[in-house]
């Protein structure tokens, strides 16, 4: 299962082909939209997300509700681009677009790397591109395989762990299932799941927004009911904790990621690290523990997968930073038209969402899956064998 996307921050529409999805999958498109409008939400946002109700329409490769085999093609359109229409056209109004012409480089952001890279003096050809406007599409595909996991008694839920210096650390979430975990955190503006830490994020990101900052902070995903031995030992690029800490890092402005315990497994002994082996009849092998957060030798183990990611402070800041502008070479310090304050709840979003697709491909490399039907009984028989073993 692969899938590509294509478009704009302020094109007319945002393009995805999804390829490899087992036929005959039941296909809600009022799913993919729910986990759309979940991006678009959260505190912190800025005045984009007002302008824009992300839907897909849908394309290819659907018919009477199911999946066909073939590549399912899907739209998503950008509001904004009535406004940007002469600037953002393959054939733009040459004046127009001259006005909106970006020389001045934000720290942080992709625009002066790009430039350099693709020879644009015009920085806008980076950063119409390299917006986070097109994890709406990432959040699609994720939406998507969300309904394959579905099938298969697979569920994911996210939350927001930390907000610059307040986090929720001393939560034990162990008795917590995903759908409580996702029940909670959805009824939070910062999709938080302790209310006094919660308060003080907010509090947190007003104050950032009034002095023209920025804020990061920590999301974290679970994943429940995954069998074991998805991902594979044997080779680098089969193991699926690579691969997901691959994918969370893939999302604008992530810098780690960690499963489990995370780095707080290198100040910790062996004892205090490593999840004992138990049998019983009702659970078959599980652990004792869940620290290493469902990974061992790249393979999931049954338990739980929690993985971790960090998400840097927004680059573009009302209050800006020193930079140089590529015309003159000058100093300067540039104030800018909008910009999200902090995006680490709707990052949450888009974190459950890849992580849900690297579940279903991996899902999806092990079974058999050329029909919705074949998927569910081969993933069925292996958790019967799993039992047996
Ligand atoms: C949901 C979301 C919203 C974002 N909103 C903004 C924004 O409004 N302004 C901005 O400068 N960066 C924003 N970013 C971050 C930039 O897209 C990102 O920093 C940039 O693409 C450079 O990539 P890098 O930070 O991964 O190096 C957002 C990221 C996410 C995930
Ligand atoms: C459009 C989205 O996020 C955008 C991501 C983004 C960036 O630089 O990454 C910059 C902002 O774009 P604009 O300048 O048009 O307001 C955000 O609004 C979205 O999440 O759908």
């Amino acid at each position: 299962m692969r899938y590509l996307t294509a478009g704009e921050s302020h094109g007319p529409q945002l393009t995805l082909i999804v390829e490899g999805l087992p036929s005959q999958l039941p296909f809600s498109k009022e799913k993919v939209d729910a986990q759309l409008a979940r991006r678009q939400k959260g505190y912190g946002r800025g005045r984009r997300m007002q302008i824009e109700s992300d839907q897909i329409q849908v394309l290819s490769g659907i018919r009477f509700g199911k999946t066909t085999g073939a590549p399912v093609a899907l739209a998503i359109e950008n509001k904004d681009w009535a406004k940007w229409q002469d600037v953002m056209s393959p054939d733009p109004d040459a004046s127009k677009a001259e006005k909106r012409r970006v020389s001045r480089p934000r720290p942080g952001h992709a625009d002066l790397n790009g430039a350099v890279k693709y020879g644009h003096r015009d920085m806008r050809d980076v950063l119409e591109r390299s917006s986070a406007r097109e994890t709406a599409a990432r959040v699609a595909v994720g939406a998507i395989a969300r309904q394959v996991l579905e099938l298969c008694g697979i569920k994911v839920a996210g939350h927001v762990v930390q907000i610059g210096s307040v986090n929720t650390e001393r939560l034990d979430l162990t008795c917590w299932s995903a759908e409580e975990i996702a029940e909670k955190s959805e009824s939070s503006p910062v999709r938080c799941l302790d209310p006094d830490a919660e308060q003080e994020m907010i509090r947190l990101i007003d104050e950032a927004k009034q002095e023209g900052d920025s804020l990061g902070g920590v999301v974290e995903v679970i994943v429940e009911g995954v069998p074991v031995g998805l991902g594979s030992h044997v080779h680098w690029d089969r193991k699926l904790d690579a691969r997901l800490v691959q994918a969370i890092v893939s999302i604008n402005a992530f810098k780690g990621a960690e499963i489990g315990i995370g780095f707080e497994a290198g100040k910790r002994k062996g004892s205090q690290v490593h999840d004992e082996i138990l049998w019983s009849e009702e659970k078959g092998y599980h652990r004792a523990t869940n620290r290493l957060g469902g990974f061992e030798g790249g393979m999931t183990n049954g338990e739980a997968i929690v993985v971790r990611g960090v998400m840097k402070p927004i680059p573009t800041l009302y209050k800006p930073l020193n930079s140089v502008d590529i015309d003159t070479r000058e100093p300067f310090q540039a104030s800018i038209e909008r910009s999200d304050s902090c995006a680490v709840p709707a990052a949450s979003v888009v974190a459950e969402n890849v992580v849900a697709w690297e579940i279903a491909r991996a899902l999806l490399e092990k079974f058999s899956s050329d029909t919705a039907d074949e998927l569910v009984q081969d993933v069925n028989r292996y958790r019967q064998r799993v039992r047996e073993f």
